[in-house]
């Protein structure tokens, strides 16, 4: 039948079995792969989402020009990529959101494959490196105020360099799945995280179906809950509460 045929899965079994080859297409070896998949997937897109709705229950006022954006984006493009694509406030509200709120204190684990190890300027040599993401987030030479929640810290931004540039030529660099230096929820460079377009979408989508159709409040006005520490590894408080109701008007 070749390599394609009609009414052929388009799905992650399928991927792995077209590449796997040896040992690697074993049931088990190709189980650990979508289990390890699941893994990289699951918590991390709930944990964001976790702290997005901690961070709209303790900044309200994000919340009105979120439901108009997503209320006038759909009216026009109806509930599509494409409409989430045009909805900047909610973007730019999930990147803040995840700037304050990286998964550890630090990220991107390197192990240095050189057999003399990596050897800093100041001599110092290692054989695995971390970037520390979160002191990067909260630097003040890299954002303006940085300790401050600003869900439209970038949408602004965005719609002026969007009106300013043509699409097809050029794409803002500060959207929720752009990697940077100074950016590094999903990591950066080579293996920076490859669900992050997915990751996104649902996020996007989640969110603007929440804005839209739901008003939420902190359980404590203008309280966000405290985080818990595992390890290196920061997760939104297991316990925090927040209220919500179906949208009255
Ligand atoms: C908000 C959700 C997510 C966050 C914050 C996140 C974050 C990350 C981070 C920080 C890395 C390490 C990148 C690096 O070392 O440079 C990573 C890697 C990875 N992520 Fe995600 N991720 C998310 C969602 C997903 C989803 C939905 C999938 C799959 C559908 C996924 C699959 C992976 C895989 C396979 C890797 C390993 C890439 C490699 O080593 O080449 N992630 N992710």
């Amino acid at each position: 039948m070749g390599p394609d045929w009609p009414g052929k899965s388009n799905d992650l079994i399928s991927w792995y079995l077209e590449i796997a080859e040896g040992e690697e297409r074993t049931a088990p070896a190709l189980v650990l792969r979508i289990l390890m998949t699941n893994f990289a997937a699951i918590h991390t897109s709930s944990m964001a989402f976790t702290y997005a709705l901690f961070e709209l229950a303790a900044h309200p006022e994000h919340l009105l020009p979120m439901r108009e954006e997503v209320e006038s984006v759909v009216k026009k493009q109806g509930w599509s990529k494409a409409a989430l694509n045009s909805m900047v406030k909610v973007d730019s509200f999930l990147r803040e959101s995840q700037r304050l709120n990286p998964g550890a204190t630090v990220e991107m684990t390197r192990k240095v494959v050189a057999k003399e190890g990596f050897r800093f300027t100041d001599g110092i040599i290692v054989a695995l490196v971390y970037v520390t993401s979160r002191a990067i987030h909260y630097d003040e030479v890299n954002y303006e105020n940085s300790t401050k929640f600003d869900g439209f810290r970038v949408a602004q931004e965005r719609v002026e360099y969007t009106a300013n540039h043509d699409p097809s030529q050029d794409i803002f660099k500060r959207q929720m799945i752009t990697t940077a230096v100074d950016h590094l929820p999903f990591g950066n460079g080579r293996q920076a995280c490859p669900g992050r377009f997915f990751a996104a979408t649902e996020l996007k989508a989640m969110l603007a179906h929440l804005v839209v159709n739901y008003d939420i409040k902190a359980e404590v006005e203008g309280v966000r809950p405290p985080d818990a520490m595992v390890s290196l590894r920061i997760t939104p408080s297991p316990s925090g509460k927040l209220c919500f109701r179906k949208r009255m008007d």
